[in-house]
C-alpha cells in the first residue's frame, strides 16, 4: 500500500474550501492559455534575430510577474461538471486553462466510450513529422482514465501497456477512444487506441486502474 488515497484525500479536503472559478474567469483563462500555446510554438519556430529574442524574453518575464502577483495555492482542478463528470481545468492533457495541454477535449458517450477528436501541434514532435510516443501515451492514459471514471470505477493507473503500430502524424485530425473491458473489485481494465486521419490504428493501449485502499 502506498497511502496514495489518503494523500489525495488530504489535498482534496484542502481544496474544498476554495471558491470555484466562474465561467467568465474560465473563459478568459482558456483564451490566455491558447495565446500561450501560440507563444510556445512561436518560441520553437522563431527565426528573428538575437536582439529581438532578448527583447521578447524580457517582455514575457514582465507578463509572468504580473500574473504572479496573486497566486492560487492549488491548480483549479474540478470547478465545473459536464454530464456528471468532473471537468479538469488544469489537466496537462485536457485542461483548457493549462497551456501545456494540447488540449485534448475528451467526451464520454452513453455507451461508456471516452472519445476525443483532436490535433497535435509540431512542438509535440518526436520522430520528424510524427507525434512523440510519450505524448501519445499521455493522451491514451487520460482517455483510459476517463473511461474508467465514466464506468463508475475510477482509479490510479497501475499498468499502461502500449503498442505503437504506425507513426502518428502531427498537424492532422486524430481520434482517440477507449472503453472499460472489465472490472474486478478495486481493479478496472480498459483498452484504447489512436486513429490516424485514414482511420487506421496508430497506437493501442491497455491499462489497469486501481482505486487506492488508503
Ligand atoms: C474525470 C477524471 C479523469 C481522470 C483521468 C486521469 C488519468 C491519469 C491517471 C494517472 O496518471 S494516475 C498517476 C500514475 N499512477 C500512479 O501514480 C499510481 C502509483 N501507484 C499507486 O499509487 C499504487 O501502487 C496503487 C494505487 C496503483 C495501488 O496501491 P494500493 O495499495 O491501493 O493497492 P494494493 O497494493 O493493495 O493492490 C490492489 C490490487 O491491485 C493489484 N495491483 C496493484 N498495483 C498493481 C500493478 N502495478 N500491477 C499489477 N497489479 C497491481 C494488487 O496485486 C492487488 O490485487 P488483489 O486485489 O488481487 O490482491
Amino acid at each position: 500500500m502506498t497511502g496514495a488515497g489518503a494523500a489525495m484525500r488530504r489535498v482534496l479536503e484542502a481544496r474544498a474550501g476554495v471558491a470555484p472559478l466562474g465561467e467568465a474567469e474560465v473563459d478568459v483563462l482558456a483564451e490566455l492559455a491558447e495565446r500561450v500555446r501560440e507563444l510556445n510554438e512561436a518560441v520553437v519556430f522563431t527565426g528573428v534575430d538575437v536582439d529581438e529574442i532578448a527583447a521578447v524574453r524580457d517582455e514575457v518575464a514582465a507578463l509572468t510577474a504580473r500574473l504572479s502577483v496573486v497566486r492560487r495555492e492549488h491548480p483549479p482542478l474540478a470547478e465545473a461538471r459536464i454530464g456528471g463528470m468532473t471537468r479538469q481545468l488544469a489537466s496537462p492533457v485536457s485542461g483548457v486553462v493549462n497551456p501545456i495541454a494540447p488540449p485534448v477535449h475528451i467526451q464520454t458517450l452513453p455507451d461508456g466510450t471516452a472519445r476525443a477528436e483532436f490535433q497535435i501541434g509540431p512542438i509535440y514532435e518526436g520522430p520528424p513529422s510524427f507525434v512523440h510516443g510519450g505524448v501519445s501515451a499521455m493522451i491514451l492514459d487520460q482517455v483510459l482514465g476517463m473511461a474508467a471514471s465514466a464506468n463508475g470505477t475510477p482509479g490510479m493507473t497501475a499498468t499502461l501497456e502500449l503498442r505503437y503500430r504506425r507513426p502518428t502524424p502531427h498537424g492532422v485530425p486524430l481520434v482517440a477512444e477507449g472503453k472499460v473491458t472489465r472490472s474486478e473489485g478495486r481493479r478496472t481494465f480498459a483498452d484504447a487506441r489512436i486513429l490516424g486521419p485514414d482511420g487506421q490504428v496508430t497506437v493501442e493501449a491497455t491499462a489497469m486502474f486501481v482505486m487506492p485502499m488508503r
